[in-house]
């Protein structure tokens, strides 16, 4: 471990070598000199063979603290988020996409509220807070009708949300047991830390607005596969919470119903 390191970001990429420069050097030019000497960077990349790592390799040599994880045996958005949160130094641990849709210039806010904060997170559902109107209709659907379907889980504000910071000690520390507890397939890492972290009941989360943009670069890796790992996860962590047939049984009526929404939109 790193001392000087406080703040730990965390980017799980695949494909994603036209944003990784970027987004590396919007993030330190954010940060600016103080926050930067004290923040690293690290990719956790599925073994994306598109030239990321020398991509990466390039960055460091000019001088930014900026690594990359490849990983080879491993694949999935969560599984490579708790991979970097494990395998990096800081105490403050920021999660965030690569494809630039999560602006690096609202990173210093969130990091302020991190501190504050156990949980910091990007929230899409605030006032004010306009969603880019090149965001295609279905994925609004599928966003919101996921949301809706987290409600009884969690009271945050965008559990959804890929953007969001954890102060280490509530992974490993408070309860060494809970990161055990972890699911790590799919890709709502962020709603399966607050279901099940030990985050204390009052002031746990400090919500930071921010603008949901569009990808220029690269391609969205949300697939069909993705929404049912998301639905089993639902019925895992209904159970988790509240136990019970019955509850069980709603959750998948509940499902099935926004598969159904979801399928009709998709006119599939
Ligand atoms: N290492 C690794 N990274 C992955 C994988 N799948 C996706 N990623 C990375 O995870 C980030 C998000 O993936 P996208 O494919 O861009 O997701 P999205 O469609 O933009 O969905 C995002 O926004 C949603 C909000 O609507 C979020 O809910 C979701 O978690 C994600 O952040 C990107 O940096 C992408 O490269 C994987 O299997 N392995």
């Amino acid at each position: 471990m790193s001392k000087d390191i406080k703040f730990s970001v965390i980017v799980p990429s695949y494909h994603e070598k036209l944003n990784i420069e970027p987004l590396t050097t919007r993030l330190f030019q954010a940060l600016g000199p103080e926050f930067s000497k004290q923040t690293e960077l690290i990719y956790v990349d599925d073994n994306s063979q598109d030239g990321s790592v020398e991509e990466v390799q390039k960055l460091s040599e000019k001088g930014y603290n900026v690594r990359i994880i490849v990983r080879t045996k491993e694949r999935g958005l969560s599984s490579a988020v708790l991979h970097g949160f494990k395998n990096s130094d800081g105490q403050y641990l920021l999660c965030m996409d690569a494809d630039l849709q999560h602006p690096p210039e609202v990173v210093p806010k969130m990091l302020d509220s991190l501190v504050e904060h156990p949980f910091a997170l990007g929230t899409r559902y605030a006032k004010g807070v306009e969603m880019d109107k090149n965001w295609p209709i279905y994925r609004r659907i599928i966003s919101s009708g996921a949301r809706l379907l987290a409600l009884p889980l969690t009271s945050a504000s965008d559990p959804m949300s890929g953007f969001f910071g954890v102060q280490r000690k509530y992974l490993y520390e408070v309860d060494p047991n809970a990161i055990n507890n972890i699911n790590d397939k799919g890709f709502k890492i962020a709603l399966e830390l607050l279901a099940k972290l030990p985050l204390p009941k009052k002031d746990a989360i400090g919500d930071v607005p921010f603008s949901f943009g569009v990808r220029t670069e690269g391609e969205s890796k949300l697939s069909g596969k993705v929404m049912f790992q998301y639905l089993g996860q639902l019925r895992d962590l209904y159970c988790y919470k509240f136990g019970g047939f019955h509850l069980v049984m709603g959750s998948i009526v509940l499902t099935l119903l926004f598969l159904g929404t979801v399928l009709l939109y998709l006119g599939v």
